[in-house]
């Protein structure tokens, strides 16, 4: 492990899937640029890069900001290859989204070849429209616990957890090579 001065860099690709207009492109924004537009603009499928330091490590991220799933959508070849975690997100105020957001992680699973161990996270976007919820806090996290991953509850207009979702998915990502073990930090910067 690193004992010098110079921290750890890695390269990490992370995918961020779900339903149509469920805030995808707003949470990658939201994290890279700490920008936010009311404005519906649809995504084909875009890459963003951050460099995120978490306790002794710098993560070279590459977040690949992907075009609305349903029902019939395959996963791209560039959210397939490479990736080593994915943010699963649903809307908080869109029941339909909640229930994509199954048959998003079965599409998943099934291209990746019934992989069950792959790195998610389960993310409820839209949390300052709590007043409008359809689905539960509860519901999400019954979900997150049978899929034995975690949920964050985030909104990309007042930024509340915002970072927090990706630092969530980096955990996830290493938790078992023992990359963010070493220190007993919890600090994140990002730059
Ligand atoms: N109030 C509120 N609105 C949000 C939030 N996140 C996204 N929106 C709005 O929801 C709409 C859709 O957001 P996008 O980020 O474009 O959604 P998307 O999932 O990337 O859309 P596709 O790429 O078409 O699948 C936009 O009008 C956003 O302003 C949020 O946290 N709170």
């Amino acid at each position: 492990m690193n004992k010098g001065k110079e921290p750890t860099l890695v390269h990490r690709k992370i995918a961020v899937l779900g339903f149509r207009a469920v805030g995808k492109s707003s949470l990658t924004h939201s994290f890279v640029s700490g920008t936010f537009s009311e404005t519906y603009d649809p995504t084909i499928e875009t890459t963003h890069s951050k460099t995120i330091r978490f306790r002794k490590v710098h993560f070279a991220t590459d977040i690949v900001d992907t075009a609305g799933m349903d029902e019939y959508s395959r996963l791209s070849r560039n959210a397939s290859l490479g990736v080593h975690g994915y943010a699963l997100i649903f809307s908080i105020v869109s029941r339909q989204s909640f229930d994509m957001i199954a048959l998003v992680n079965d599409s998943l699973l099934n291209t990746l070849g019934d992989a069950p161990d792959v790195p998610r996270v389960l993310v409820g976007s839209m949390a300052d429209l709590s007043e409008e919820r359809q689905v539960t806090h509860a519901d999400a996290q019954k979900l997150a616990d049978a899929w034995g991953i975690p949920y964050v509850e985030c909104s990309s207009k007042t930024g509340e957890n915002v970072a927090d979702v990706f630092h969530t998915l980096l955990k996830e990502i290493e938790k078992d090579d023992g990359l963010l073990k070493e220190s007993g930090e919890t600090g994140c910067a990002i730059f």
